[in-house]
């Protein structure tokens, strides 16, 4: 199974990002984006996870395949560490959460409710979604934002044991995480500001 993208442009606030991208993701991969703040890769990402359309340009994966993890946690604040982890096992139609709480170190917190975490163990909880959603391939946004070196080791192990699983990764980071991988830098791709384009691509920020 491989993620082709093909002359692909991207949009944020109705202003074209990035334009004329083209790669090939596969599994067994991991693509590390790279690229100076504001320069589109969270636009790109949200693209290809399937929360926004592209201005232009084919993305040849469906987004059932993939697993997203965006700058928010995106906790049940109330619910625990293991219930977090079972009500979305449960969404993606898997059962066993030990594996996510023991790769990122949250067997002793798995009774402690989610909002009660501090922002490095949040982080880790989030991660660990990953792990139950049995998806192919994870398209990470900034993963390690709060984590200490320790837990960084942790989450790049679990990309290691995922890509030799049969998984793929493409993760925008500013880190380096010591992972054997491409780099995509999406400089060269920025698209013309002055250029609006009239597809309201703004519209689904609600709801994302
Ligand atoms: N909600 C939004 N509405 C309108 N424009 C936005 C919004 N979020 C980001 N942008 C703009 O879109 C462009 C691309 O932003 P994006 O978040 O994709 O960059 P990034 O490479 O992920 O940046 P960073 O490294 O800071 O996370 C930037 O010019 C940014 O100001």
């Amino acid at each position: 199974m491989e993620l082709t993208v093909e002359g692909l442009s991207v949009a944020r606030g109705g202003m074209p990002v990035l334009e004329g991208l083209t790669f090939t993701l596969t599994t067994g991969n991991i693509l590390i984006l790279r690229g100076p703040n504001g320069s589109g890769k969270t636009t790109l990402l949200r693209t290809l996870a399937g929360l926004q359309p592209p201005l232009a340009g084919r993305i040849g994966l469906p987004p059932e395949a993939i697993a997203y993890g965006a700058h928010a946690d995106g906790l049940k604040a109330t619910l625990s560490v293991a219930e977090n982890l079972t009500f979305w096992a449960r969404v993606y139609g898997t059962t066993d959460i030990e594996p996510a709480l023991a790769q990122f170190n949250l067997k002793g917190l798995r009774n402690r409710a989610a909002h009660s975490l501090s922002a490095g163990q949040k982080r880790r909880l989030g991660l660990a979604r990953l792990l139950v959603t049995g998806r192919r391939f994870w398209l990470l946004d900034e993963p390690t934002v709060s984590l200490d070196q320790a837990s960084v080791g942790l989450f790049a192990d679990a990309v290691r044991s995922h890509v030799a699983g049969g998984g793929a990764a493409l993760i925008a980071t500013h880190i380096d995480l010591g992972l054997a991988a491409e780099t995509l830098d999406v400089a060269p791709f920025r698209a013309d500001p002055d250029r609006p384009t009239r597809t309201p691509t703004a519209f689904d920020e609600a709801f994302t």
